[in-house]
């Protein structure tokens, strides 16, 4: 199979498909690589690298897009990438459909096949092509929640562990996963007074057993977000309903009634947000402030340390490319059911139900839509 790999072109995006090491492994399995020119550059990788590992460089994208039977991509494809994608074409990549009509629309009138990482599932009730971002994305929430916190930042002025003598910030995280468990662990590391809320039960007792009394892992009521968000200086919003768009769980007038100068990091922005008042930003731009709350809302977070962010997804993505150049999309699908599940448009039909139910698509299942 003829696999391409195209720059990113998202605002300040420098992550990319595949690593030169990932190359190698298609080029052993018998497949064609094509990248495009300086499509690693911004982790470090020159094409001569790729080269070395096999791959041959295009000087366009459009060319990519023309010669790949697959495109392996990060983030989900801009308008000008989704025109040049084409029927029966296979797409790996992040797609997060969702909360966006104009790029579904594209991709069922493109007939290709679109595979979105961030609804592969795996046998332990997990999202293995979602986890590695979200461990980047959770750690680096606390981060920006802290820049946030500054006074240059319009923030409070706090600092998020206080010192000997003066109170903690409080952060307050909600959805306990991937991202809420990494937060967790990067606020109690900087000694923040930390809550996190989740609403299923297992993983409240899976944060208990980790983090014991170094948290607190309440279940999500309307009252208890409303009581923790009030009270917090910095909220994380990590809750994911798989495909779906996110629950605003965080109101305006939730915002309202915020501390001024508190901030709120909306990781789930990628499916729309969980809180009311976001809107998704970009690194060039990463806040703004709605009723003296300060919002950090970028969509593709882990881009802000793309070496280590790419690394992390390769070594996830990898046996699933493998798989698909090997197999071919149909036998690759009907070989593995997690990987069906990943599967959200193909030959212009929704195959992810949660989108068809969000963006009023009929709904067809994948094993049907793969007949
Ligand atoms: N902005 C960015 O750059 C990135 C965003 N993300 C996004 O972060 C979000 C979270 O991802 P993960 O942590 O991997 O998901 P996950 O599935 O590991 O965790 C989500 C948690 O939310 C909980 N939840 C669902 N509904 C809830 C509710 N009503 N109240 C409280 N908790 C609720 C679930 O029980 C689950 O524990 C996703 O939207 C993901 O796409 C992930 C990586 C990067
Ligand atoms: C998951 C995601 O949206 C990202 O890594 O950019
Ligand atoms: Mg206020």
């Amino acid at each position: 199979m003829i696999i391409g790999v195209p720059k990113e072109i998202k605002n300040h995006e420098y992550r990319v498909g595949m690593v030169p090491a990932s190359v190698r492994e298609l080029i052993n399995h018998g497949h064609k690589v094509i990248v495009e020119t300086q499509a690693g550059m911004g982790i470090g990788f020159t094409d001569q690298d790729y080269v070395d590992a096999g791959a041959s460089i295009l000087t366009t994208a459009a060319q990519v897009f023309a010669d790949a039977e697959m495109i392996v991509k990060v983030k989900e494809p801009q308008a000008v990438e989704r025109a040049m994608l084409r029927d029966g074409q296979i797409l790996f990549t992040y797609l997060h459909l969702a909360p966006d009509l104009p790029q579904t629309e594209d991709l069922v009138k493109s007939n290709a096949i679109c595979i979105a990482y961030e609804t592969v599932t795996d046998n332990h009730g997990g999202l293995p092509l979602l986890a590695p971002m979200s461990e980047v994305a959770g750690r680096m929430s606390i981060q920006a929640g802290a820049q946030a916190l500054e006074k240059s930042n319009a923030g409070r002025g706090m600092l998020l562990g206080g010192v000997p003598g003066v109170e903690p910030a409080k952060v307050v995280v909600i959805g306990g996963g991937m991202v809420g468990n990494n937060a967790a662990q990067m606020a109690v590391g900087m000694g923040a007074e930390v809550v996190v809320l989740d609403r299923n039960i297992h993983v409240l007792r899976r944060l208990d057993a980790q983090f014991g009394n170094k948290i607190k892992a309440i279940y999500s009521t309307a009252d208890a977000l409303e009581k923790h968000v009030l009270e917090a200086d910095l909220v994380i919003g990590g809750v994911l309903i798989p495909g779906a768009a996110a629950p605003k769980l965080v109101t305006k007038a939730h915002i309202k009634a915020m501390k001024p100068g508190s901030a709120i990091v909306d990781v789930a922005i990628d499916q729309g947000g969980c809180i009311e008042t976001s809107k998704a930003t970009t690194h060039a731009d990463p806040t703004y402030i709605v009723d003296d709350v300060v919002h950090y809302c970028v969509a593709n977070m882990p881009g802000a340390v793309p070496r280590t962010s790419t690394f992390a997804l390769n070594n996830a993505t990898l046996p699933y490319i493998i798989q698909l150049a090997n197999k071919g999309y149909k036998q690759a699908l009907l070989d593995d059911k997690h990987l069906l599940n990943g599967l959200n448009v193909i030959a212009g039909k929704v195959t992810c139900q949660s989108v068809a139910e969000n963006l009023g698509f009929d709904y067809v299942e994948p094993a049907i839509a793969l007949a």
